[in-house]
């Protein structure tokens, strides 16, 4: 079984406090969402957890398995079986979408087979998603729409077979199609690869078709209340001042 263990977590961004003493403990298989309000912190967990050189880990420890990973750089992390869906992935228009993908199969797979083979293998997995054909000869992110740079990462989580996915906002500008494309391959892999997540997210939209294990709410650089779907319900039903006001 694997776990990501998150012990007591505090994060500096340009001499600036933003997380201030996290604990969390994801299991393989389980679906953990963070929410709170704007500017609580939460993106800076995700970065922070993969290696941002910017998001300094100023006290506490990442463990992968007991494995203290909490200073490996970024790609050692990837390797290990972490992987980020970014909230705003950026553009990297010289570089083709099926280039990066192409070596990520490769990777994953350990597979010498042509490109023209793997591309195929590729198609097949992003038709499930509604990854257009079209996007893979495009530069990466390149003049992308918010929901097909959504969908993009999340056929790139399903290429990659991550141990621990963590998806910054995989539901903001999806359609509502996409929202059930989106919903049903984390499903998939949850099942078929016995991954965990950690999903941010500020609507129970997404969560009405995953069954989450638990919601932890975040204010101000704190875990301020962790507990079932009954959270997210709350949030949804009196917003965060609604909410926040019967725990602090
Ligand atoms: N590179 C940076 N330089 C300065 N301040 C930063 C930087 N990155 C984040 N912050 C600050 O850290 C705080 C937390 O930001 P973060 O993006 O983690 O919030 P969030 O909870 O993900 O918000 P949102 O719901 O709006 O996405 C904010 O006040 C933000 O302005």
């Amino acid at each position: 079984m694997v776990m990501l263990k998150i012990e007591d977590i505090h994060v500096e961004v340009e001499g600036k406090k933003i997380l201030k003493g996290i604990d969390m403990e994801i299991k393989s298989g389980e679906i953990h969402v963070l929410m709170g309000p704007n500017g609580s912190g939460k993106t800076s967990l995700s970065l922070a957890l993969m290696g941002h050189p910017k998001y300094k880990i100023t006290q506490g420890k990442i463990l992968l398995d007991n494995e203290d990973i909490t200073s490996l750089e970024t790609f050692e992390k990837a390797r290990k079986g972490i992987f980020l869906a970014f909230q705003n992935p950026i553009e990297i228009s010289g570089v083709k979408l099926s280039t990066l993908l192409i070596a990520e199969y490769s990777r994953m797979h350990s597979s010498t087979a042509q490109p023209q083979m793997i591309i195929k293998q590729i198609k097949e997995v992003s038709k499930s998603v509604g990854v257009n054909d079209s996007l893979l000869n495009r530069g990466i992110f390149d003049g992308f729409s918010g929901g097909e740079k959504k969908r993009t990462e999340i056929l790139q989580m399903l290429l990659i077979k991550p141990k621990i996915a963590i998806l910054d906002e995989p539901d903001s500008g999806v359609d509502v199609d996409g929202l059930k494309a989106i919903s049903d391959a984390i499903l998939k892999l949850k099942s078929e690869s016995n991954t965990g997540f950690l999903i941010i997210t500020h609507y129970r939209r997404i969560l009405e078709h995953l069954n989450a294990d638990k919601v932890h709410i975040l204010y101000n650089g704190k875990i301020v209340r962790s507990g079932g779907m009954e959270l997210a319900k709350l949030v949804d039903e009196k917003g965060y001042e609604g909410a926040l006001k019967q725990f602090l």
